[in-house]
């Protein structure tokens, strides 16, 4: 049981390169609407009531992040991994060992930085549904398209039924995302930090997002970005 009030944190992954993009630079700091991709992430979790305090993770030599984190609510870890799950297993032990640490029992809400378009509103919506859940939850798009499977030269159709696109925040309490991710073998495989938990047998809670909080990956995600956050 969990005495305390529950306090929420958090971690925004910051550590890629953003390859798929091919842009100049990590895509994190590519400057939608205004400002950078990241600081727009940041913001979103500055402005929840919720949110105790913002971690953000970033590769050991990134020279951009000092000018983009703001000089209050947020800790710069520069402990990034090769991958996002090596960048957050880093993060979450460095969050557990400060000096004022974040304890087993808090909730750690995980962000991409890719998803600029993140708001209190989609933050407390997880917060509020998620509520006590014995495991956590994440946001995630119920798939409304028609699925295709191409392989081999074949091509079969998947029901959509019972399909969900993740987004993120996924929210679990650090204890439960420490133990997930120690125990995860192929962190290559781990593309989110749900897959970890389900693999501990655990079913979090799905809640249904918003197509504003796209993850940008891709050049055609660019504009696609640029509109929703013009309409906060
Ligand atoms: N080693 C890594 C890889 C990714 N990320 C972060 O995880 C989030 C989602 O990953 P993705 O969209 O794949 O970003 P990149 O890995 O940068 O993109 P790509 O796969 O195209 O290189 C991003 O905010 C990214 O910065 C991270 O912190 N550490
Ligand atoms: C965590 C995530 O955003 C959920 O959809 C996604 O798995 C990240 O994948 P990426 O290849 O690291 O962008």
């Amino acid at each position: 049981m969990h005495s305390q009030a529950p306090r929420y944190f958090a971690l925004i992954p910051a550590a890629g390169v953003g390859a798929r993009m091919a842009a100049d630079g990590p895509k994190q700091y590519l400057h939608l609407g205004g400002k950078p991709m990241l600081r727009h992430t940041l913001d979103a979790f500055l402005s929840s009531e919720r949110i105790s305090h913002t971690f953000v993770v970033v590769s050991a030599g990134d020279p951009q992040i000092d000018a983009v984190a703001p000089g209050h609510g947020v800790t710069v870890l520069r402990c990034g991994g090769a991958t996002r799950m090596e960048s957050i297993r880093n993060a979450l032990a460095a969050m557990a060992a400060m000096a004022e640490p974040v304890r087993d029992s808090d909730w750690v809400l995980v962000h991409d930085a890719a998803r600029p378009g993140l708001n209190a509103v989609l933050i407390d919506k997880l917060i509020l549904e998620v509520g006590v859940h014995p495991v956590g939850g994440l946001l995630a798009l119920p798939v409304v398209d028609t699925v295709k499977r191409a392989a081999a030269g074949a091509l079969s159709t998947i029901s959509r039924d019972a399909l969900w696109l993740a987004q993120t925040p996924q929210m679990f309490r650090l204890g439960l995302l420490r133990e997930a991710l120690a125990a995860a073998t192929d962190a290559a495989a781990v593309t989110d930090d749900a897959s970890a938990i389900e693999a501990l047998g655990h079913a979090p809670l799905l809640v249904e997002g918003h197509p504003r909080n796209l993850k940008v990956t891709l050049p055609r995600d660019i504009p696609i970005a640029e509109m929703y956050l013009a309409a906060p």
